[in-house]
């Protein structure tokens, strides 16, 4: 993989055997640099209540002041002898070129505009982090971000049971060989940073898995597992297109507990939408109607309101509501099987759509972030495509 430096064993390992142990001694994190007293600066553990003349940094503002400092010594001292820990720091990297925060740092508009919806709102959640860490705002939950030598230096897999595990435990942290597979001389060690969607890997770390082949319409899925379009702002906007009766909808799905969060996935396959999606198309398929209201208009305004409603299935209020809640005790009606595949449809082709205008900003760029962008952009526009392609053959949920 082309992931920078990594771990790589240099001996056979069994499956499950410790391959590296590290003592709380060589761990940088707020309770190894206290060692549980209590320090002005330190960040608040959970009971801790704070003190008016408190000013407590949070884990991250910590080690960056740790790490800051170690680099300013070695800016006055260059020619001073590593210690263990000096070389921990020495190893780690000083630029961050396809991180999008770095983007916002450098001013990279182009790149920036080219992030999809869903990236650019997690983008949006790391540059808050970021702010919030330069403002010193108090936090008071219970953090205890560490940086451990060595271990740091595990990259990350995608394939489920290659990854080494990590273990806490109160004498420190071990490093363990796969449960089901052993390791051979030269094999590299990587662990898990969790089930991460690209926009995620993208955003936090500034990496993200790439297909292993072209895509075409009849290769399976060779992608990251966790592949996903997130379309919560297409939804939204429909909702809101549609005032008060989508204000209604609206009003329905958070009192289900399904606002927000809806998403495409190409694997398992067949590309399919999550459940939450599928209860936002439902009601999307809705188009209510006050019949009293509706048989007092005119021959022609009443053309007008049909051709609005279109394919939807027509409800009072009411019946709407009492529809609703067949849905969510999970028995929907059939009828509903055509408006919410033609909703869907057109979602797809929007995505599509979208995804093909923002990788027209990336023109003339061939730079490695940009790479990622595309290669992001290209893999949420399939997703859209094979999620269509599903719904048209009636298998997307
Ligand atoms: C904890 S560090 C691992 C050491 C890192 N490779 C280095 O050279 O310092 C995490 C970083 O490694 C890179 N990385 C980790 N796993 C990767 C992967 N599967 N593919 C590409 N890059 C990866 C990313 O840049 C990520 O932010």
């Amino acid at each position: 993989m082309k992931a920078g430096r990594g771990l790589v064993t240099t001996e056979d390992i069994q499956a499950g055997e410790v391959l590296l142990k590290l003592p709380q001694s060589v761990l940088l994190n707020p309770s190894q640099m206290t060692r549980g007293r209590t320090m002005p600066w330190a960040p608040l553990r959970q009971g801790d209540v704070p003190t008016s003349n408190a000013r407590p940094l949070s884990t991250h503002q910590l080690l960056a002041c740790v790490l800051a400092q170690w680099r300013a010594t070695r800016t006055t001292e260059p020619d001073a002898e590593l210690s263990d820990r000096d070389a921990f720091f020495a190893s780690m990297p000083s630029a961050f070129p396809t991180v999008p925060l770095t983007w916002t740092l450098d001013g990279d508009t182009q790149l920036l505009s080219a992030l999809p919806p869903h990236a650019a709102k997690l983008h949006h959640k790391v540059q808050s982090r970021f702010e919030a860490d330069w403002q010193r705002i108090d936090a008071l939950e219970e953090d205890n971000f560490t940086l451990a030598p060595l271990l740091d230096m595990a990259n990350h897999t995608f394939v489920q049971g290659e990854e080494c595990k990590v273990r806490l435990s109160p004498e420190g942290m071990e490093l363990c060989a796969p449960a089901h597979r052993a390791l051979r001389a030269g094999d590299e060690v990587c662990i898990t940073y969790g089930p991460h969607a690209n926009a995620t890997l993208l955003v936090e770390y500034g990496f993200l898995l790439a297909p292993k082949t072209t895509w075409n319409n009849a290769s399976s899925w060779d992608g990251n597992p966790h592949a996903e379009l997130m379309v919560d702002d297409a939804i939204a906007a429909r909702f809101q297109a549609e005032g008060e009766e989508g204000a209604w909808k609206v009003q329905r799905l958070e009192e289900e507990g399904y606002s927000g969060d809806y998403s495409m996935h190409p694997a398992p396959e067949p590309a399919h939408v999550s459940h939450r999606l599928l209860m936002a198309l439902w009601l999307l398929s809705v188009a209510l109607e006050d019949k009293q209201a509706t048989s007092k208009l005119s021959l022609r305004a009443r053309a007008a309101l049909k051709a609005k409603q279109g394919l939807r299935c027509v409800y009072t209020p009411k019946e709407a509501a009492r529809q609703w809640k067949q849905v969510t005790y999970g028995m929907p009606d059939s009828r509903h099987e055509r408006p919410m595949q033609d909703a869907l449809g057109r979602l797809c082709t929007e995505m599509v759509e979208q995804r093909s205008a923002l990788e027209g900003r990336l023109q003339n760029r061939h730079d490695e972030p940009a790479g990622l962008l595309r290669l992001l952009l290209e893999e949420e526009r399939e997703i859209a495509y094979r999620v269509r392609a599903s719904a048209e053959r009636g298998e997307a949920w």
